[in-house]
């Protein structure tokens, strides 16, 4: 078994309206598997139809080797898949301790050791355990990002998810939490899939890319192909140039 997700022709309807049309993709246990699009194209809809935010009508998903329908998700998704938003401010809970967001995770999938499980987390994503008794309210945009991070990855997923998790930050703070990102990933050998409306962003973090308009995938790549010209979609051509024209150096 190598792949760790597989999605096979997920519809998602909205009143009629199809977000995702028959949607199909795989990604390998290991791999950084980007997904790009315009706005609107149905990127964010993926990630929240995998995680069962949003109801899929027709089509397969698969998991770590099990299969999920619809908006039902059991404890071993949860404790396999996580996911980061781009809004640390409405992710996180802002009248609760770090200690407390920190716990409660814990606490659903039954660990043991959890204060040093916490103290770790908090290193994990450079913060400390100066952080712990502090309020979310109280911690910068950069720093609840990595509280985000240090939740999700304090369950030992196998699979994260990650819908634009640095387009709400300042231009330096983006790059420490894509580092940080990239770190876990190489420690934690994890599989992402991350959703960016930033090629340059997906082109440094991501091995494969799947490209989305209209809620179809127009075409998969290796994230080379991207640098190298080396697609065949006029589309992804015209969103690479809109990318490039944005860039100031
Ligand atoms: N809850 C909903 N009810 C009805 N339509 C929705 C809902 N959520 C999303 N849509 C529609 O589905 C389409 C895909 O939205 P989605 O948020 O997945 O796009 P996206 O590619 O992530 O866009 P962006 O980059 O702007 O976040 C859009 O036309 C959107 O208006």
């Amino acid at each position: 078994m190598t792949t760790a997700l597989s999605i096979r022709d997920m519809l998602v309807h909205y009143d009629g309206f199809a977000a995702l049309n028959r949607v199909s993709v795989d990604v390998e246990y290991g791999q950084s598997y980007g997904i790009v699009g315009e706005s609107g194209s149905g990127k964010s809809t993926l990630l929240r139809a995998v995680t069962g935010l949003t109801s899929f009508q027709e089509g397969s998903l698969t998991v770590d080797g099990r299969s999920y329908s619809g908006r039902k998700r059991d404890h071993a998704f949860y404790r396999t898949v996580q996911m980061v938003f781009q809004d640390p401010y409405g992710s996180l809970h802002p009248r609760q301790t770090v200690d407390r967001l920190l716990l409660e995770p814990l606490t659903i999938h039954g660990f043991d050791n959890v204060d040093a499980r916490i103290a770790r987390a908090l290193d994990e994503v450079g913060l400390g355990s100066g952080f712990r008794f502090r309020y979310s309210h109280q911690l910068s945009g950069g720093q609840r990002q990595r509280i985000a991070i240090a939740r999700a990855l304090i369950v030992e997923p196998k699979i994260l998810l990650l819908d634009e998790p640095t387009s709400a930050l300042d231009a330096s703070i983006q790059a420490e939490i894509l580092n940080l990102l990239e770190q876990a990933r190489h420690d934690r050998n994890l599989t992402f899939v991350m959703v960016s409306h930033d090629l340059g962003v997906i082109s440094h973090m991501c091995e494969r890319v799947a490209v989305m308009k209209g809620g179809e995938v127009v075409e998969t790549v290796p994230v080379d192909a991207l640098e190298n010209r080396q697609f065949s979609a006029d589309y992804t051509r015209r969103l690479l140039v809109a990318s490039e024209g944005f860039r100031r150096d």
